[in-house]
């Protein structure tokens, strides 16, 4: 502040222009009242104007010489302020160190004061350091677990990476990666390998009927069998779902491959007992060979998949390998499956009846709902082309549900034209008969259509039937007291259970058309048919022949006593008024004989 007043001092302190040093007034040239006495005289005898211009020229001289002085002193202050602000910045960093030092000061004071306060708790201090030790010794341990823990977590996690959860099978990542290098040793070596896409047929169907765990054990089952059938070097691994691939890596030959479907179809032949069901799995077998079927792994698990479809196709429960042909023939069924979600929708299914026949009158007593569609492009389609995609992909419960709809409507519009009663038969999928939703939509069908029950019969397949026979035994005699008949269909192919047969309310048997077919050429399948006919008629059960061909067919049955026969030889399917036109005429179908 001192300094401050200083400085504002020597700013505002300029003297007056005229408060001349004595040096500068010394410069100053003599008035001209100092001049000499004799010059004085000289000059009178000159003009007064010359004196005037004289002294006019002094007094600018002077005039000068005064503003020479106050620059000088201008800069003088100039030169003095500057020598005063550095000496402020000088008193400044004087200041500054003089903190500094107060500060560093202080510090030492405090450091010392701590030492001694240390020095003093010394015992204390050590106590507490060995604490602090204590737990440093015992946070060391813990995170090493937990390190140790994360590691164990990585290492599970890189497991569940590539294996599937469930089984604890190879995962699609890990079999990818397995196959690539498979082929590229099997590139080097020049060799083979193969490749088997594995799926279970009709595997939706057990999820639906059984439930989910049932389905999870069984798939969990189906891996520890799969494994138990194959070598060590072959990875067995699940894809998701129902589907498993096996990878043979460097095989001999193609015959290798097929050695091993064989086994493993055989293999898993055998029931698996899951939660108190003996589960009959069969599975579907799509083979690929590297190099000919593909050379990467994708196109070789492509026509693996591609053959495998082929297999379900031709009946499931069998192996195909890869072929060219394939390609189309999967693209087609694929267009299929994508056209059959529109078809409900359109309109586009329509029932044909085939008739059944009283073998001694020929009367039609009965006829066989047979759905068709009509496909927009592919023209009529008969249920082969595509059921087995609708129970594959689910459709088949609304497709079953208009089926029977639009049958009961169909038999009650002939009824209503006055037409003949007649037995209307109605095929019911597994997946319909166990679905939740079966006996009241079948009720309600009923309700609304006003078709009389007695005159519906629905046709089971043995398969159907034994499975889960007390829950079937249930839906059966709620149907029965419905009044519907109840037909077993394709008797003799699957493993009926006698005791169970005489349990069912069951109406009809119907001697599957293979042994129909051979009756005549085969002594077997002849005492076959007569048997299941003397069956039948112990049971007080109907029987019927299906596929009836020829005469000598119709003949043999009529002399065994066959109560009814259906069959190409009696009618083809035929559309509702073709059936239609048959009963109004009346008669008999049986041709003439030869
Ligand atoms: N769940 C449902 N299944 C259905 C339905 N409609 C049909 N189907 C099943 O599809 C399978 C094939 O049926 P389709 O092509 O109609 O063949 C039937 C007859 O045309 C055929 N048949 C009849 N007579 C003869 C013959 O003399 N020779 C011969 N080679 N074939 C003949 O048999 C089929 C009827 O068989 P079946 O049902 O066992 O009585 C077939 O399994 C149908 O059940 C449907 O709506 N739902």
């Amino acid at each position: 502040m001192a300094r401050n007043k200083s400085r504002d001092a020597a700013k505002l302190g300029g003297k007056p222009s005229s408060d001349l040093t004595q040096q500068q007034k010394k410069n100053i040239p003599a008035s001209r009242d100092s001049g000499p006495r004799d010059s004085e005289s000289a000059d009178r005898k000159h003009s007064v104007g010359d004196d005037e211009a004289a002294m006019l020229s002094r007094k600018k001289l002077v005039t000068a010489r005064e503003k020479t002085v106050d620059a000088r002193e201008s800069a003088s202050k100039a030169r003095e302020n500057t020598v005063l602000v550095r000496e402020d910045a000088a008193q400044t960093r004087e200041e500054e160190t003089n903190s500094r030092e107060d500060i560093a000061a202080k510090r030492e004071d405090a450091m010392q004061s701590t030492q001694t306060e240390l020095q003093l708790k010394s015992p204390e201090h050590t106590a507490m350091l060995q604490e602090a030790n204590t737990r440093l010794v015992v946070a060391t341990l813990a995170a090493q677990r937990q390190t140790e823990q994360i590691e164990k977590v990585r290492v599970e996690l890189q497991h569940l990476a590539h294996h599937d959860a469930l089984t604890n099978l190879p995962n699609r990542v890990l079999l990818r990666d397995r196959l690539s290098q498979a082929i590229e040793a099997a590139h080097r070596q020049g060799q083979q390998l193969g490749v088997m896409f594995m799926d279970i047929d009709r595997f939706k169907k057990i999820n639906d009927s059984l439930g989910h765990a049932v389905g999870d054990q069984l798939l969990q089952s189906l891996a520890k069998r799969l494994l138990t059938s194959v070598r060590g070097s072959d990875t067995v691994s699940r894809q998701g779902g129902d589907e498993f691939v096996l990878l043979l890596p460097l095989i001999e030959s193609p015959d290798g491959v097929e050695l091993s479907a064989k086994k493993i179809l055989t293999a898993l032949a055998h029931p698996h007992n899951i939660a108190g069901h003996a589960l009959h799995i069969t599975f579907s077998i799509g083979i690929a060979i590297y190099p000919d079927d593909g050379e990467d792994a994708e196109t070789l698990l492509k026509h693996a998949d591609m053959a495998m479809f082929y297999a379900k196709e031709s009946g499931r429960n069998n192996y195909k390998f890869f072929e060219q042909e394939m390609i189309g023939r999967a693209v087609e069924l694929q267009s299929i499956e994508a056209s059959l979600h529109l078809a409900l929708e359109r309109n586009e299914f329509l029932l044909h009846y085939q008739p059944k026949i009283d073998l001694h009158s020929g009367a039609i007593v009965g006829v066989e709902a047979l759905i068709r569609w009509q496909h927009p492009q592919r023209g009529l389609l008969l249920p082969g082309h595509f059921m087995s995609i609708a129970e594959d992909c689910g459709l088949i419960l609304p497709i079953g549900r208009w089926v029977l709809r639009e049958a009961c409507l169909q038999a009650a519009a002939w009824m209503n034209s006055g037409l003949p009663a007649i037995i209307v038969a109605v095929n019911t999928s597994a997946l319909e008969f166990r679905s939740e939703e079966f006996l009241e939509h079948i009720r309600a069908t009923l309700k609304t259509t006003g078709f009389d029950p007695h005159l519906l019969e629905i046709e089971l397949t043995e398969s159907v039937l034994m499975r889960d026979v007390e829950s079937t035994n249930s839906v059966l005699h709620s149907l029965s007291d419905m009044g519907i008949r109840l037909a077993i269909d394709d008797f003799g192919t699957g493993y009926s259970s006698l005791s169970y047969l005489r349990r069912f309310p069951i109406n009809t048997l119907k001697i599957d058309q293979c042994f129909v077919n051979q009756l005549n050429a085969n002594p077997d399948d002849a005492t076959i048919v007569q048997a299941v006919i003397s069956l039948g008629k112990s049971l007080h059960q109907r029987v019927i022949a299906e596929g009836v061909e020829t005469q000598e067919q119709y003949e043999f049955l009529l002399a065994k006593n066959c109560d009814e026969g259906q069959g190409y030889y009696f009618g083809f399917p035929m559309a509702p008024q073709s059936l239609a036109a048959l009963l109004k005429a009346g008669g008999s179908l049986i041709p003439a004989s030869d």
